[in-house]
């Protein structure tokens, strides 16, 4: 990403430039074929919203500075951005406005001295010139005039019909009015921008201290990052503590606890102590980096919406101005007696005829919204993403690290004893720590670990023919044995028609089965906890209309404690299943009669097909896999799954704001040229919906930008927890689980007490997985004496 992102592979760059000139959508073919014929110049990409262009070239065949004077010669006042630097913009109107302005405001003098009123044609003059010269650069790519040329034309008509005051209105309200834009459109950027500049671009060697280009960086280095500063490649903690604000990648406020061996991204900031990190990544393949190109791309995948209203608008203008031709031939033809009037509609027509507001609506609210999401923590990989969102009927949800945590532990492990096999616990935990060493499923890690914990280095080396039987377990062969791991089912892969049973599991937990040369050789059990405010995360979901799903490939009895500890929030259950039974569920859902809109939200390891089945798949970012991020169609960038609910919440506020915006597109065009048929053709008035209505339009949807405030969704959780236990507490005093079963039975729950109880044992539980802080205690028990209040 930035500037100067230079593709290794080929000498292809690709360039940022701020284009303040560019200000309706229908100068987009502009700068396409403007620069699309030069030499060197693969790819160019116009963002509107943000006013930005992005440009793959060549910099030996074309510069950066040739591409910038290319676009000045159009007037479209381009600059390179600098990478990290915010977008530019103009802090003043130009020169050319605030002249015309003045000169327009002397011209009222007219009404009291007459000749005063030539002032007003001074405004005029003035103030075109840019539009001029747009309008010629315009012109030479394509005759269709867009809105540069059709003002031009209204300013000549309104000339011709000695309506000086009426031509410098135009030309002052027009370029006041694009100044305004490109000021309210900056606001939008701004996060957009932010995200793109989060990660430095120099790195500091732990070593020597030298400071080098993070670029350069190879994974595996050691590197420094002091206090207070941004942390430049993702990495793995190996020295030093710190608290790290991520807010920038999973839009969490709260600081997280960094210790040796925790995972650092590029971008967050370290707040408050000195560690020395192990690059895991180059620069380029951060997570900061792909999510920061996944947004840049998200800009450029138009939802359906966007494509009816382009398709719209390419008739649109033709039509409108083809009136306004017809006004004036036949009025002409027929010597009407008032000419002048006539003409004057058409001009009203012929300013009406850009569509520019109608075609902003949706790109620009989508905008807002996608970078909204952004920050809160879930990127969407497109408008059509977030259309379909705000549709959403069903959320489906995988188990492990989804609504669990995915960090098992290992509660049992026995050989079975059986006198004609005579493994011992050793070579056993040997074994299986060995084959699960190869695997990357959460609940390998905790053999592993377990493994360890009894001085029992595996030896992953030693094992062949490693094998994943996806939902079911591994196999792999070492010591010239065959051992299989996994659920009942690896049973039959093994060659084994029975499971042995396991006492001494606890309700709940996950057992495990360890078979070798078709017999059961060990069992196991391990445990997961629900990650905290998933009840919560659910009602929400619930209270939004929509039905909560759980698919799990864990036993069912794995999975029903999991509903039991959300106190029954889910509706309905499916485990055991196999990835391709998951798609089978996902497909039944959206039967083809009620076609309800189906939300899958997982972990992306295994559930890819089931996310990609979805009408909509998330994939968990941070804690799932590397390849999560590129599957499915959005990725959740924290663990917090009541994200989920706040983005269909937001994608339904983009959903109105975009009818706002057409509806007021629509609505005050028509209304200016109703007005005009009915004897009122007002030509400044139709400058002013025209470039006003744009204006309208994107400050609504910048408000999209503030909705849904981090601080008020910490008491609306609160408050959410506060309905839902009436009575049962069946709320997240279950996430907390561990830690609040001993404390307290079901029945003795007492309202705040238990509130208080949960607050604190989320606190431990969250200091445990080195991710306490603020939120977790203050804040919850202030949002807790509001409902007391209440
Ligand atoms: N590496 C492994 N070691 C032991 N057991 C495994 C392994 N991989 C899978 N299993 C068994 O298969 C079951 C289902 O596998 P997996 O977790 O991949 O499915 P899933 O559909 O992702 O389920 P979940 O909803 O729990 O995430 C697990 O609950 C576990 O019992
Ligand atoms: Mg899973
Ligand atoms: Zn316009």
């Amino acid at each position: 990403m930035g500037s100067t992102d230079v593709t290794k592979t080929m000498k292809f760059q690709k360039s940022y430039f701020d284009v303040l000139g560019l200000c309706c959508t229908a100068e987009v073919p502009l700068i396409e074929k403007i620069l699309k014929p030069l030499e060197g110049i693969k790819k160019v990409s116009v963002i509107v919203p943000s006013k930005t262009v992005i440009v793959v070239h060549d910099s030996l065949l074309i510069s950066q500075l040739q591409i910038v004077k290319v676009l000045n010669q159009a007037r479209l006042e381009a600059n390179i951005r600098i990478y990290g630097d915010k977008i530019a913009r103009r802090s003043w109107p130009s020169r050319y406005t605030i002249m015309s302005g003045v000169l327009l405001l002397l011209s009222f003098v007219k009404f009291a001295y007459p000749p005063f009123h030539w002032l007003a044609l001074a405004a005029v003059v003035v103030g075109l010139p840019p539009i001029l010269v747009r309008s010629i650069a315009a012109l030479r790519i394509s005759l269709v005039p867009e809105i540069n040329t059709l003002l031009i034309i209204a300013v000549g008509g309104a000339i011709a019909l000695k309506d000086y005051l009426e031509a410098g209105s135009i030309v002052f309200l027009f370029t006041i009015a694009e100044w305004l834009e490109s000021q309210a459109s900056s606001k939008a950027t701004s996060v957009m921008s932010s995200l793109l500049s989060m990660a430095p671009q120099k790195a500091i060697l732990a070593d020597t201290g030298v400071a080098v280009d993070a670029c350069e960086v190879k994974p595996n280095t050691i590197i420094a990052v002091k206090a207070g500063e941004a942390i430049p490649i993702d990495g793995v903690v190996i020295d030093g503590s710190s608290e790290v604000d991520e807010r920038t990648l999973t839009g969490e406020p709260v600081p997280v606890l960094k210790e040796p061996l925790s995972l650092v991204w590029a971008g967050t900031i370290n707040l408050n102590g000195y560690i020395t990190v192990r690059t895991t990544a180059l620069a380029e393949d951060s997570a900061v980096a792909r999510m920061a190109k996944l947004v840049e791309e998200a800009q450029n995948n138009k939802s359906r919406t966007q494509r009816i209203i382009d398709t719209i608008a390419k008739f649109y203008t033709p039509v409108i101005i083809l009136m306004s031709i017809l006004t004036v031939a036949i009025s002409a033809a027929r010597h009407a007696h008032n000419l002048h009037h006539w003409f004057h509609l058409s001009l009203v027509l012929l300013v009406s005829a850009c569509p520019c507001a109608l075609v902003l609506s949706t790109p620009i609210a989508t905008f807002c919204a996608l970078n909204r999401a952004a920050t809160m923590g879930l990127l969407i990989k497109g408008g059509d993403h977030l259309e379909t969102l705000a549709k959403t009927n069903v959320v489906a949800f995988d188990k492990t690290g989804t609504i669990t945590r995915g960090e098992f532990t290992v509660t049992h492990f026995s050989p079975i004893d059986d006198d004609s096999s005579g493994i011992s616990l050793a070579t056993l935990l040997y074994w299986v720590a060995s084959v699960e060493s190869k695997s990357n499923h959460p609940m390998a890690s905790a053999l592993v670990d377990h493994a360890r914990l009894n001085s029992m280095e595996p030896a992953p080396e030693k094992v062949d023919g490693f094998r994943i039987f996806p939902g079911q377990g591994i196999s792999g062969e070492m010591d010239g044995e065959t051992i299989y791991v996994g659920n009942k089912r690896i049973a039959t892969r093994a060659g084994c028609e029975s499971v042995p049973s396991l006492q001494e599991a606890k309700e709940g937990e996950t057992i495990g089965y360890i078979f070798m040369d078709r017999k059961p050789v060990g069992v196991f059990s391990l445990a997961d906890t629900c990650r905290t405010g998933v009840a919560e995360a659910i009602g929400r979901l619930k209270r939004q209309g929509i039905k909560t799903i759980m698919l799990t490939g864990d036993s069912s009895a794995a999975a029903m404690h999991v509903q039991n500890q959300l106190g029954h929030a889910l509706d309905t259950i499916h485990a055991e299943l196999l990835p391709e039974e998951k798609v089978r569920i996902i497909d039944g859902l959206k039967k083809p009669n009620r076609k309800p809109t189906v939300v899958m939200v997982g972990d992306g390891m295994n559930d890819a097909p089931a996310l990609a089945a979805a009408d909509v798949g998330i994939s968990m970012g941070l804690s799932g896999s590397a390849v999560a991020m590129e599957t499915g169609h959005a990725t959740l960038m924290t663990n917090d799954i009541g994200k989920i609910a706040e983005a269909v919440a937001l994608a339904r506020r983009t959903r109105w704001k975009i009818f706002e915006n057409v509806g007021l597109a629509i609505s005050t065009k028509a209304g200016i040229v109703a007005l005009a048929i009915a004897g009122h053709p007002l030509l400044w008035a139709a400058v002013l919906a025209d470039v006003g209505t744009c204006l309208i339009v994107i400050f609504n949807s910048t408000l999209l930008l503030w909705t849904g405030g981090v601080g008020k969704r910490c008491c609306e959780s609160a408050h959410a927890s506060a309905h839902e236990s009436e009575g049962t507490c069946a709320h997240s005093c279950h996430g907390a689980h561990e830690h609040a079963h001993g404390a307290h039975e079901h029945g003795a729950c007492l309202e705040n007490g238990c509130h208080a109880h949960c607050a604190r044992a989320r606190g431990e539980e969250e200091g445990r997985e080195g991710q306490r802080r603020g939120c977790g205690k203050d804040k919850e028990m202030v949002c807790l004496t509001e409902i007391v209040a209440e």
